[in-house]
This record gives structure tokens, C-alpha cells and sequence, in this order.
């Protein structure tokens, strides 16, 4: 709904409106609990520091679809479905090969997933094991497209997958053409576990709305990914890096804190702070904060490290806004050699996990998600033939 004046608009048969759905509860979940308070953040039971510290992203993706840890065994057992779905159908390796070398990697991401429902026709009937196939599919395989597309727009030969290692070691090979060391692995992995789930965030809504409808699990996904790329949501990675590449061309004279207090007298929005729930520091933001001052130290990007420091200090002093998980994943990607305008999609890579989760849980339990819109344009208006108008 626009910001519109209602003074004179009957509202009486709306009795809830509320702009930006902010604060409605429409579904109930047992994948992630969030308090925007505390600034704490749970996977379906378990505090997002414990998993940073001890899981791996593929017993999150477990965990997300049922609801308890694995044992060894299915761990073993679902490590080995997603190695063996990783290759992507011939037609989408084509179409990532011809398509625009300029074209926005989430939109060839969006394009190629939505491809990928077009090569799993060969459903049981039985949704629910329809649902994790289709979930352990997309994960194997987004991967593959992300490495494959940056490849090809290089004029680099497109480098198949591997048949062992971790979803974060194997798209570090995909991507770079060399099998990565332990310390970037461990990095992908800490950034995928931190990634994957974040209750009623707006492209997971996105994926639960078309989920209600009955339509299908690459549907969903693909219009979340769609929701995703803008910069208000997990666009804003991308955007971060913009910012703190701009601050750069101004080389030795770059002050942070008069570049974001400007930005903020000019009412432009700094990315990567502020939240719908938190009202305090992000939980990801402190594990990202840490990996990111490592890293820029490590790889000689001080600067880019010291320089988010002022800006959170300074949206700190100015706003009383805290960063969010975009903020410091930024300089973590960029980093690890990773281009800035692939940082939404190593993002899809990790929610694909979230929001087939919450696809499952949908449709164990669905209903229609069907809001109202307050009509505030004119009624029975007088028909003027267009010869007269
Ligand atoms: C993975 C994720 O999706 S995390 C979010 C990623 N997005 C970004 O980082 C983009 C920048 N941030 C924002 O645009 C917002 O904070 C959002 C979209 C995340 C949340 O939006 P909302 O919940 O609607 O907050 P809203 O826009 O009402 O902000 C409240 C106030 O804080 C201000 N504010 C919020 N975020 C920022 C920001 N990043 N920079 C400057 N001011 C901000 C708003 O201007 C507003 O001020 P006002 O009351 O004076 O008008
Ligand atoms: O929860 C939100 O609105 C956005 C967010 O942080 C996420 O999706 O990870």
C-alpha cells in the first residue's frame, strides 16, 4: 500500500491494516525463532552461535527440513544425495552458456532454477518425498549454476563438479578452477550455516504464498529468489560493497564517518543496517564482524574493514541503527575473491535450505494467503467513449 492520506476513506471494512504486513503473524513454524529484542536467533531449537560453531551446512539443511539433527548415517546418506544431484541438465548449461554475459547473475540464477523444474517430471505422487527431492536438488544445483554463469561470462571453461566434499568446497572448486583450502572452505560453510533461515523474511513469505496455492516447490523458489535480489532484502550485500568501493575512489582523503553522515543528510539509506525485527545487533553480524576483520586483515583489505567500523559507529551515534547480516558479509565475500555482484546469489545458495523447509512445512498444513488491499481510487465512474476523451 502506498504511504497514502486515508482521512477521507471509509476503513470500517478493513479492520486491520497495516502497512508492510510489519509486526502479522500469518503462519506458524518450527524453523526458526527470532527475537528482535535479545538479538537471538534460533534453527528449529538450536542458537544460531551454536551451529556456527559446530555444524555444517548440510546438517542445517537437515535440521531445516526435519526438525532434529541427523546421525551419522543420514548425514552420510544426504551428503551423498546432494554430491549425486550436483551436475545440471545439458539445456540449462546451454542456456547459462548463451545467454546475456552482462545480465545480472540473480536474474540468470532465477531463470535457470525455474529451468530445473522442467527435468524433475518424474514424481512419485508422495509430496512429501517429492518435496525433499526436489529441496535436495535445488541445493545441489544452485551452486553449479552460480560458478557455471561466472565462468562462461569470463570465457572460462565452465569446471564440472566434484563427486565428494562439502557444498562449500565444491562451489569454491566450481567457481575458481582449484580445489580451495580448509580455512575458505570452513568460511563458505560458516557463511552458508548463517545464511539459510530467517523466519517470515520477505522472500521466504514470498515462497510460503506460492506454496499455498498448490504450485510447485521450483515455483516457490524461484519467485523467492525474485524477492531476494532487491536491495532491501538480500540485495543489499551486493549494495554494501558498492558503497565501500565508492568510499575507495576517494583514496587516501576516504573518511568514513563524513561519507555516511552525508549519505544521511542527503536521507539516503546505508545499506546493510537496519531490520523489520531486530532492534539491536544482529546475531550473524557479530560471527560476520569477526570473519570479516580476520579476512580483510589476512587478504590486505584493512582499509575496507577499518571503514565499516566508522560506519557503524557513526549509524550508531546518527541513528541508533545497528548492522545487519548484509553488512559484514560483504567484505567476508569480497575477501575471499568472491565478485560483489555474486554476493546475493552465494545467499540463494544457503536460503534455498530455508525456504524449501518452510515450502514442507506449508504444505503439511496449508491455507490460501490471500490479504486485502484498502481501495482508495474513485468508484462507478461515468463511461467516456474514447472518441471523447
Ligand atoms: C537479509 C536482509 O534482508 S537484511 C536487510 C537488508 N536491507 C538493507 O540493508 C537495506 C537498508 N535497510 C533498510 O532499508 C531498512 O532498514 C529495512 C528495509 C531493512 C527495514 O525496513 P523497515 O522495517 O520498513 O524500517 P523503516 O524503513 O520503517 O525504518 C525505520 C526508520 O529507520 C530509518 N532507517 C532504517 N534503515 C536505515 C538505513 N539503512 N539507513 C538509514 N536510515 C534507515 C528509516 O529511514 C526510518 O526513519 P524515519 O522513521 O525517520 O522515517
Ligand atoms: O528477516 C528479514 O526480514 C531479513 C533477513 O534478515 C533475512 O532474511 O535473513
Amino acid at each position: 500500500m502506498a504511504h497514502h492520506n486515508l482521512d477521507n476513506i471509509d476503513t470500517s471494512e478493513y479492520p486491520h491494516i497495516n502497512r508492510g504486513l510489519d509486526g502479522i503473524v500469518a503462519f506458524s513454524t518450527t524453523k526458526s525463532s527470532i527475537d528482535g529484542q535479545k538479538g537471538e536467533l534460533i534453527y528449529s531449537g538450536y542458537n544460531i552461535d551454536v551451529l556456527a560453531e559446530k555444524a555444517t551446512f548440510e546438517e542445517v539443511c537437515f535440521l531445516l527440513w526435519n526438525d532434529r539433527l541427523p546421525n551419522k548415517s543420514e548425514l552420510d546418506e544426504l551428503k551423498n544425495e546432494l554430491i549425486s544431484q550436483r551436475n545440471l541438465p545439458k539445456p540449462v548449461l546451454e542456456y547459462i552458456k548463451t545467454t546475456n554475459k552482462n545480465a545480472e547473475p540473480m536474474a540468470v540464477l532465477r531463470t535457470a532454477v525455474s529451468m530445473l523444474s522442467d527435468f524433475e517430471t518424474e514424481n512419485s505422487g508422495d509430496k512429501a518425498k517429492d518435496s525433499r527431492k526436489h529441496a535436495i536438488a535445488m541445493t545441489a544445483q544452485i551452486p553449479a549454476i552460480i560458478a557455471a554463469f561466472d565462468r562462461s561470462r569470463k570465457g572460462k571453461k565452465i569446471v564440472s563438479p566434484l563427486k565428494e566434499g562439502s557444498t562449500a568446497y565444491n562451489f569454491l572448486y566450481m567457481l575458481n578452477g582449484e580445489k580451495p583450502g580448509d580455512a575458505a572452505e570452513k568460511t563458505m560453510d560458516l557463511c552458508l550455516i548463517l545464511h539459510a533461515e530467517h523466519g517470515m523474511n520477505a522472500s521466504t513469505f514470498t515462497a510460503r504464498t506460492i506454496c499455498a496455492t498448490e504450485s510447485d516447490m521450483f515455483s516457490a523458489v524461484t519467485g523467492a529468489i525474485g524477492a531476494l535480489k532487491g536491495p532491501l532484502h538480500g540485495g543489499a550485500n551486493t549494495a554494501v560493497m558498492n558503497t565501500l568501493l565508492e568510499l575507495e575512489k576517494e583514496g587516501d582523503s576516504a573518511d568514513a564517518v563524513a561519507f555516511t553522515k552525508k549519505k544521511l543528510e542527503n536521507k539516503e539509506k546505508i545499506m546493510g543496517f537496519g531490520h523489520r525485527v531486530y532492534k539491536t545487533f544482529d546475531p550473524r553480524a557479530f560471527h560476520l564482524r569477526k570473519m570479516s576483520k580476520k579476512l580483510s586483515e589476512e587478504t590486505g583489505h584493512e582499509k575496507l574493514y577499518e571503514w565499516s567500523e566508522d560506519m557503524m559507529k557513526t549509524m550508531k551515534d546518527e541513528k541508533d541503527i545497528d548492522p545487519n547480516v548484509d553488512f559484514f558479509s560483504a567484505t567476508v565475500y569480497y575477501s575471499i575473491g568472491i565478485q560483489p555482484d555474486l554476493f546475493t546469489c552465494i545467499f540463494t545458495m544457503s536460503r534455498v535450505s530455508g525456504w524449501s523447509a518452510h515450502y514442507i512445512e506449508q504444505s503439511e498444513n496449508n491455507r490460501l494467503v490471500r490479504p486485502r488491499a484498502l481501495y482508495i481510487g474513485e468508484k462507478n465512474l461515468e463511461w467516456t467513449p474514447v472518441e471523447k476523451r
